[in-house]
C-alpha cells in the first residue's frame, strides 16, 4: 500500500542520500547543507543506536530506546524504518514536515531498506547514490572513523557488499557519486543539485 501521508507534504522535492556505511555520506551533505543553509534542510532520523562522541540529540539523530521507537513505528509516525547493523532507523513523518515546512529541499540519509520502502510512497524525492572507489578503502575510512566495534564493522562490511551490488540495478538511483576525491565528489554533487538549489533560490527571491 502507497503511503498517501507524504502526499499532504508540499515544498521542494526531497533528496534521498544513499550509500554503504563510510562511503562519505554524512561528510558530503554536512558540507551541502553549510554552504547552502537556506536552501538544504536535514530529516533528522530516529535511531536506537548510541550517539557516536559529537553527536547531538536532536542534530543528527533523535536517540530513543528500541521500545519507543516500535512504539511510535506501530502508531504510523514513520514513512520508513529498517534495522541496520543491529539497530533501528527510521524517518518519522514529523521529520520531513519540519523541513518542507521551512520550504527547504529535505535531505535524507537513509540505507538501501530504507530507498526501497521510500519508493512505495509519493515523497518522490531525487534519489543519490554516494559510493566508496573500492571495498578497500572503504574499510580504511570505517577502521580510520573508529567508531565502530569489530562486530559492527563486519556488520557494515557485509551491508556495504550488498549495498554496491544493489545500486548498480538500473533505475534505483538518478546520480551515482563515486567519493573518491572528496573536493571532486563534492562539485559533482552539486552539479546534480544545481537546477534544484536555482529553483528553490529564485523562489525564495521571488517571495
Ligand atoms: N573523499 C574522502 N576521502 C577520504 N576520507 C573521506 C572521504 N569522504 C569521507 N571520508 C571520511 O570517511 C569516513 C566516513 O565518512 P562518513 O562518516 O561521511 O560516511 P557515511 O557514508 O556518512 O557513513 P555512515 O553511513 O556510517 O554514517 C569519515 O571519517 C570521513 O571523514
Ligand atoms: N532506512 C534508514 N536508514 C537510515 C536512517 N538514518 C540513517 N540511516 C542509515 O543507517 C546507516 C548507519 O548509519 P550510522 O549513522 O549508524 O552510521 C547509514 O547507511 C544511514 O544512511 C533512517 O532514518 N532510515
Amino acid at each position: 500500500m502507497r503511503d498517501s501521508t507524504s502526499k499532504a507534504m508540499a515544498g521542494p522535492r526531497p533528496v534521498v542520500f544513499s550509500g554503504p556505511s563510510g562511503a562519505g555520506k554524512s561528510t558530503l551533505l554536512k558540507k551541502l547543507i553549510k554552504e547552502h543553509e537556506n536552501v538544504f534542510g536535514f530529516s533528522v532520523s530516529h535511531t536506537t543506536r548510541n550517539p557516536r562522541p559529537g553527536e547531538e540529540n536532536g542534530r543528527d539523530y533523535h536517540y530513543v530506546t528500541r521500545e519507543a521507537m516500535q512504539a511510535a513505528i506501530n502508531n504510523g509516525e514513520f514513512i520508513e524504518n529498517a534495522e541496520f547493523s543491529g539497530n533501528l532507523y527510521g524517518t518519522s513523518k514529523a521529520a520531513v514536515q519540519a523541513v518542507q515546512a521551512k520550504n527547504l529541499i529535505c535531505i535524507l540519509d537513509i540505507d538501501m531498506q530504507g530507498v526501497k520502502n521510500i519508493k512505495k510512497t509519493d515523497l518522490n524525492p531525487m534519489y543519490i547514490s554516494i559510493q566508496p572507489p573500492s571495498m578497500e578503502v572503504l574499510e580504511k575510512r570505517l577502521r580510520d572513523r573508529n567508531t565502530e566495534s569489530e562486530e559492527s564493522l563486519q556488520k557494515r562490511l557485509h551491508a556495504a557488499n550488498v549495498d554496491m551490488e544493489f545500486s548498480k540495478e538500473p533505475g534505483m538511483f538518478d546520480v551515482v557519486i563515486v567519493n573518491d576525491n572528496l573536493e571532486d565528489a563534492y562539485k559533482n554533487l552539486k552539479q546534480a543539485l544545481l537546477e534544484e538549489i536555482n529553483k528553490v533560490k529564485k523562489a525564495k527571491a521571488s517571495s
